[in-house]
């Protein structure tokens, strides 16, 4: 199974994304903003979490207007696996990828924690290896964390099992307690919380290395 991760400026987890890949079994290519293509056979994007171009204008609006992004979109419409985690979840639903937009915490404050959260869905090769209805402690750290999208988007991704994880106590006003998405074809992952950061005993926890290695021995039997 081989994974793109992109690198931007500002980018600051798209080595721990990558070395979660490769512990599941993964090869990675890194792949910069400028470029406009994907190495070939990639199965998977990672669109990583950090801070792309200083957050400006918005939390992820300049990296999804990046020469990459168009290679990311043109992926996810071919019907391409795509994870975005915190900055690449901002990212992904400002290409359009992704519904709705991550909207500064109710609390204005950056929050950084462990936070529990429920696997709401084991429908999708991201959630398959956890037990739908579980709880899994994950990292947060953002400050524009804030899930939104309208009443009728909110209702269709619940219909639709579309809601991959909500969070146990809600930390920053995201509606419905969302903290992850999928996409309508259940191949694009968006999602606040970094697996990445829990992926090994060293981390503290690894709830999250259970996301890679689901993601592995699916796409590896693809
Ligand atoms: N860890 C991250 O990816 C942070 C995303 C973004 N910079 C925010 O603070 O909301």
């Amino acid at each position: 199974m081989h994974a793109a991760v992109i690198v931007f400026p500002g980018s600051n987890c798209d080595r721990d994304l990558a070395v979660a890949f490769e512990r599941a079994g993964a090869r990675v290519s890194m792949v910069w903003h400028k470029d406009t293509s994907m190495p070939e056979g990639v199965d998977i994007i990672g669109v990583p979490g950090g801070f792309s171009y200083g957050d400006y204008l918005r939390c992820g609006a300049i990296a999804a207007n990046s020469p990459i992004c168009r290679a990311v979109v043109g992926h996810a419409d071919r019907g391409g696996y795509v994870l975005g985690v915190c900055n690449g979840f901002q990212i992904l639903t400002e290409t359009g990828i992704l519904p709705g937009a991550l909207l500064r915490n109710a609390g204005l404050k950056y929050v950084c924690k462990p936070v529990d959260l429920h696997v709401t869905t084991d429908q999708s090769a991201f959630t398959q290896s956890y037990t739908a209805g579980s709880t899994i402690t994950v990292p947060i750290a953002h400050h524009d964390g804030n899930y939104f999208a309208d009443e009728a988007t909110l209702d269709r991704l619940q219909a639709e099992d579309r809601v991959a994880f909500t969070y146990a106590r809600n930390p920053n006003g995201s509606a419905r307690d969302i903290a992850g998405i999928l996409s309508g074809n259940r191949r694009v992952l968006g999602m606040m919380p970094h697996p990445e950061r829990m992926a090994e005993p060293l981390h503290g926890g690894s709830d999250g290395a259970a996301m890679f290695a689901g993601l592995v021995q699916q796409l590896a039997d693809a």
